[in-house]
């Protein structure tokens, strides 16, 4: 007997998403489903919707009556820091430590955020963030204070107090802005790690090589409206995407 196909139920679902800001629409019908394991680009213009999209999916802002489902569950009414403990993270742009505390202290807050009803003693707090800081190559950093970081170590702190919600997705917002070529390439490698070890990636940049080699698939954004999807060759090939986000 032939086997019956094995269907992968999405780890995100966005159905249907229109986001408006008074009069103006931000989103326009978006839909998109992101796998398991998937290393997923989004890209646009500036102003296109990316991170208005981000923010629909953290929980920042409504989309009713649209809805977003994750791991099989509707979570289109949870607040973001529900969200956060599904295991929805994201990290910022312009980075936001507690720049009083060390590096591992800041991660050893987000560790706590998501211990739920675990109590957790401080030991297992400062061992479950010096796991994660030596998963992102920060161990040495641990006790410095975050005032005293490079742009790409804060950059790759960022990402850790992500890591350290414990995260089935991650979201991570233009890590690489304003990095040195070197530096892109060491934060490039470490989100295809993480990727690795199984967690679910959508990436949000503007550094184009550092798109195409990290996603297998990549969303344009136009205008609030998805303009191509696919696989990065395709996507980039593509006459509108040319024309609207690389201008040519
Ligand atoms: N809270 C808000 N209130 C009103 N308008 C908003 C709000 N947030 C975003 N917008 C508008 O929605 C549109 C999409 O913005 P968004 O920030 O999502 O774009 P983006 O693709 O992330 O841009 P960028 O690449 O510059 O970060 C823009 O025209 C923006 O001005």
């Amino acid at each position: 007997m032939t086997p019956a196909p094995v269907t992968e139920l999405p780890l995100l679902r966005i159905e249907a998403l229109t986001k408006r800001f008074d009069g103006f629409t931000a989103l326009d019908n978006v839909s998109v489903d992101i796998k398991p394991g998937e290393r997923f680009g989004l890209i646009g213009p500036n102003g296109s919707g990316k991170t208005t999209l981000i923010n629909c999916i953290s929980g920042a802002f409504r989309t009713e009556p649209s809805t977003v489902t994750f791991n099989g569950e509707d979570i289109t009414r949870l607040p973001p820091h529900v969200r956060t403990r599904r295991g929805i993270a994201r990290s910022f742009q312009i980075p936001r430590p507690f720049r009083s505390m060390t590096v591992i202290e800041n991660l050893m807050v987000a560790v706590d955020f998501t211990s739920g009803h675990l109590t957790l003693s401080v030991d297992d707090h400062r061992d479950q963030a010096m796991a994660i800081l030596q998963q992102m190559g920060l161990a040495a950093k641990a006790n410095a204070g975050v005032t005293g970081l490079s742009q790409v170590e804060l950059r790759k702190m960022e990402l850790a107090r992500a890591m350290a919600t414990r995260p089935k997705l991650l979201i991570s917002d233009e890590a690489m802005a304003g990095l040195s070529g070197s530096e892109v390439d060491e934060v490039l490698d470490l989100l295809i790690k993480l990727a690795g070890e199984s967690i679910t990636i959508i990436m949000i940049e503007h550094i184009m090589q550092a798109v195409m080699r990290f996603s297998e698939r990549i969303m344009c954004l136009e205008a609030g409206k998805i303009i191509a999807i696919g696989k990065p060759s395709d996507v980039m090939a593509n006459a509108r995407v040319q024309e609207a986000y690389l201008g040519t």
